[in-house]
């Protein structure tokens, strides 16, 4: 059972990967100066060095938080995803230790959506190819396979956050919009649900990929739905590299079955800016390859870094964890006068009794509580007066199923 009951200035903060300096900005106004702020992932050994002493990480969607990772992590008591996608964390190992995830699920929404209409309208023009053969002093001054957009169809596979925003925006420039996804959703406009993916994919001139990475989405792009697709239709993913087949993908932009492609995610990504990039789909002039940049604009990273470090922020001052990926989630009042006590513990019948007996016994009163459950673990948050602190904190040790303990101290949070 791991414990933290910390003042700010030992709080350490490691943040990766270059997240946004508003993050950074945020918690220094938030009281916290130990913050380590470097520019790119780190490998597993690497990783497992650092986090050992560090209180809460802030990750995008390269570094890989797994078992291991987490085992190492003995003081770890938040992690914030700097992103949307949160399939590069083990949310059951962290779980199990008592460390909460955040993302930030809308700050890069428009960004990938924008990104993608553009790539649409580029690939419905053939433009990638007129563009590299312009380069190369070529001219391709030609109406053939060049088409508009308006009235044609575009088909959205997953429509969440990102699908519905890009249906609205495609539905503005005319494009009549269908969307396939695992549950009933209510359209935008008039764009309409369909019963199917073949279904989908046999009718729409345009497709776009917007589904998180989960086994059910995994490879769901193979030959089989390639050759579904209408001949000369476009295709566009900037979801997980681990939805789509790359080499069937390869061969039919090869064949001329497609007319091109946008790919902004791979299955296997370069570790790093030096890295170099490794894919079937290089040189196919109708192909825009683009380094995982979806959500990479200046607005999306900055909202990203302040939406984030306030969630952990919040939940290292307040203990509030709305939003969380993983955990309960329980919104807490301030708590000016009063130190309150942060108990995760296996969801076991019992614990909750245990807790109260030994603060009972304890002679500790309760001022105030709250309980939230999930099928793995129970939170339950404990204000007391400010005389019982350090004492409640001993008590609380003593009960089983412990996971971990934080205690905030009101001088901290008034
Ligand atoms: N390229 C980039 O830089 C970025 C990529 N992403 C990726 O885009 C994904 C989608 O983002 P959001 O729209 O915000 O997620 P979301 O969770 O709002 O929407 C995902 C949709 O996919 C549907 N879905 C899940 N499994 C499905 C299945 N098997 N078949 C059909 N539909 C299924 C869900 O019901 C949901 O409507 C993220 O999970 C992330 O992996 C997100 C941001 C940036
Ligand atoms: O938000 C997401 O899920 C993304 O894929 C963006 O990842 P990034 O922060 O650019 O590494």
């Amino acid at each position: 059972m791991a414990k933290t009951s910390l003042d700010k200035s030992k709080i350490k903060i490691l943040l990766l990967e270059g997240v946004h300096q508003s993050a950074v900005d945020n918690f220094h106004a938030a009281g916290y100066e130990n913050i380590e702020h470097l520019p790119t992932s780190l490998d597993e050994a690497a990783l497992i060095e650092k986090i050992r002493d560090v209180h809460f990480i802030g990750i995008r969607s390269r570094t890989q938080l797994n078992e291991r990772v987490f085992a190492a992590a003995e003081k770890l008591v938040g992690v914030g995803c700097f992103c949307i996608g949160t399939n590069q964390v083990d949310l059951e190992a962290a779980l199990k230790r008592g460390v909460a995830v955040f993302n930030a699920p809308y700050s890069n929404t428009r960004s990938v959506a924008e990104l993608v209409l553009a790539e649409a309208i580029m690939l419905l023009r053939g433009i990638p190819e007129k563009n590299a053969r312009a380069h190369q002093g070529g001219w391709l001054k030609s109406a053939s396979n060049s088409h508009e957009a308006r009235g044609k169809t575009l088909g959205i596979v997953g429509y969440g956050s990102i699908g519905a925003q890009l249906s609205v925006l495609a539905e503005a420039l005319g494009f009549n919009v269908i969307y396939f996804d695992s549950i009933t959703k209510l359209g935008m406009g008039n764009a309409s649900q369909v019963g199917s993916l073949v279904e989908l994919l046999e009718r729409s001139d345009v497709v776009s990929l917007h589904v998180p990475d989960l086994p059910s989405t995994r490879w769901m792009i193979g030959a089989k739905e390639i050759a579904a697709m209408k001949q000369g239709a476009i295709f566009i993913n900037a979801s997980r590299g681990s939805v789509v087949e790359i080499e069937p993908l390869a061969d039919a932009i090869k064949s001329g079955h497609l007319n091109g492609a946008a790919i902004d995610v791979f299955p296997v990504e370069p570790k790093g800016n030096n890295e170099e990039f490794e894919s079937p789909l290089r040189g196919l002039e109708n192909v825009i390859l683009t380094p995982h940049i979806g959500g990479s604009t200046l607005e999306a990273q900055e909202n990203i870094g302040i939406e984030v470090a306030e969630k952990l922020i919040t939940y290292s001052d307040n203990g509030t964890t709305i939003t969380s990926v993983n955990f309960p989630e329980v919104a807490l009042p301030a708590h000016p006068d009063k130190h309150r006590l942060l108990h995760i513990h296996d969801n076991v019948p019992g614990v909750l009794s245990q807790i109260n007996r030994v603060l009972s016994e304890n002679g500790i009163n309760i001022s105030g509580q709250y309980l939230q459950t999930n099928d793995k673990v129970g939170y339950v948050v404990i204000d007391v007066d400010k005389a019982y602190g350090p004492q409640a904190l001993e008590a609380l040790k003593q009960v089983e199923h412990t996971l971990k303990i934080r205690t905030l101290y009101s001088s901290h949070n008034s």
